[in-house]
């Protein structure tokens, strides 16, 4: 029998390192009878990906950010991500509505009652069971991503800005203990997918087995 489905989120500012740890959290989960959709955010359906060009390249304020992106999101939750738990799929997300708490509520200074109003229409109650939140500070991310890419619209933004963003994702912790797990995406790459692997399994392991 396959393990149950469980609904899992990655998310942190861009370059805290969260993408470099989904395939191996993929391959855990596979191992332990997970059957799975691994898809992103903004995108994951043909039309959300192509919000996501827009939404990454093109010039917006914050009101049509958040629009774009919940409308993404809706097409991403109505065509993939509930016909997948439906069917008994765990679901492996980088990045969804708590990045929009973060850097459009907390990182553009928009209204949180109006995300909060849009987030209860779209996803009808639909909430991650486990976020995984990669916490770096502004500093180490940059350069991270310096490293590693040319930045995109938000990736172009100042320190200040993820420093809002970092406190956005702190304050959605502190609002759902439940679900949200802080992990320390300062260290080395491997002590972060080792405590990364560590949470899954042990959040993952059904009741009476021996993980
Ligand atoms: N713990 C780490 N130590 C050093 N470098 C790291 C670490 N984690 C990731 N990196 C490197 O930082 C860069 C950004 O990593 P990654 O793309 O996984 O970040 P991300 O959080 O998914 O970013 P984004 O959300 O903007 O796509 C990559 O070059 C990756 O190899
Ligand atoms: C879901 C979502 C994303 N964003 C931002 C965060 C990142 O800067 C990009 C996505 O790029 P990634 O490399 O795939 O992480 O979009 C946002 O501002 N609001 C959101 O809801």
């Amino acid at each position: 029998m396959s393990a149950p489905a469980r609904f899992i989120t990655f998310e942190g500012i861009d370059g805290a390192g969260k993408s470099s740890h989904i395939e191996a959290v993929a391959q855990a989960l596979e191992e332990a009878g997970h059957r799975l959709l691994r898809t992103r955010e903004p995108g994951g359906t043909e039309l959300a990906e192509r919000l996501r060009e827009l939404f990454l390249h093109e010039r917006m304020d914050a009101l049509t950010e958040a629009l774009l992106v919940f409308g993404a999101r809706r097409d991403h939750l109505v065509r993939c991500i509930e016909p997948a738990l439906a069917e008994g799929r765990t679901v492996l997300c980088d990045r969804f509505t708590d990045a929009t708490f973060a850097y459009q509520g907390a990182g553009r200074g928009f209204d949180l009652a109006v995300l909060g109003q849009l987030e209860s229409w779209v996803q009808q109650g639909r909430q991650p069971d486990l976020t995984l939140w990669f916490d770096v500070a502004p500093e180490i991310a940059a350069a991270r991503r310096a490293g590693a890419r040319a930045p995109d619209r938000l990736e172009s933004e100042e320190s200040a800005f993820f420093e809002r963003v970092r406190a956005g994702y702190a304050a959605r912790a502190v609002a759902a203990p439940e679900r949200f797990v802080c992990i320390d995406a300062g260290q080395s790459l491997e002590a972060v997918r080792a405590d990364a692997l560590a949470i899954v399994r042990a959040r993952t392991a059904s009741p009476g087995s021996a993980a």
